[in-house]
């Protein structure tokens, strides 16, 4: 079965926002270091067009944490897949996601990152559906709310295609 992409979010819009975003976070991150975490894979287009974004210092760790497989739902299981390479303690954490759809993941990763001692930790996404929470996340920056419906596109694939597409689109089955 073979499905079409609606463009929701063009590559002007994106592009723009993430420059915006970017500047507020070197802003609120003047004088210090930002360790961002990019989840993979979906946050690795989003969390490299980010960093060139903020002119404060950058580090940069990688972790994947899986719950979707190849489907449009979760499993409602979160895995990590990969950790991080590094230890987290004592540095200024900013996570880097490409979505946040039930909060599973998120809230997930919150609790595994808090233990292990950060001096703060904040959350940054591209997109947020907040019609489709289930766990409750507090989000520090967000690009874009959108629709409940399944995007891709920017690093979100439908059954691992379409990431690399530079904007935001709607599967239509
Ligand atoms: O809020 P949630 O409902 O938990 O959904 C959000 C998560 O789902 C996607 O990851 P996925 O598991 O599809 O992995 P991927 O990034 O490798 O595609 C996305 O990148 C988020 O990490
Ligand atoms: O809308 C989505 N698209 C792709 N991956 C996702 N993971 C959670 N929600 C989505």
């Amino acid at each position: 079965m073979s499905e079409t992409i609606r463009q929701l979010i063009s590559e002007e819009d994106v592009d723009r926002k993430i420059r915006e975003i970017g500047e507020q976070i070197s802003r609120d991150y003047e004088g210090r270091q930002v360790h961002l975490i990019c989840v993979l894979k979906g946050g690795v287009f989003f969390t490299c067009e980010l960093a060139k974004r903020i002119n404060v210092p950058v580090s940069l760790d990688f972790m994947s944490v899986s719950s979707y497989g190849d489907d449009t739902s979760s499993s409602g299981v979160v895995r990590i897949v990969k950790d991080l390479d590094e230890s987290i303690e004592g540095k200024d954490v900013l996570i880097v996601e490409d979505i946040i759809d039930s909060g599973r993941t998120l809230s997930y990763l919150i609790e595994v990152l808090k233990q292990r001692k950060p001096s703060s930790l904040r959350l940054c996404t591209l997109l947020d559906k907040p019609e489709r929470r289930v766990k409750d996340v507090k989000v520090d920056y967000v690009c874009f709310n959108i629709p409940d419906e399944f995007v891709v596109g920017y690093g979100l694939d439908y059954a691992q295609k379409y990431r690399n597409l530079p904007y935001i689109g709607v599967v239509e089955l």
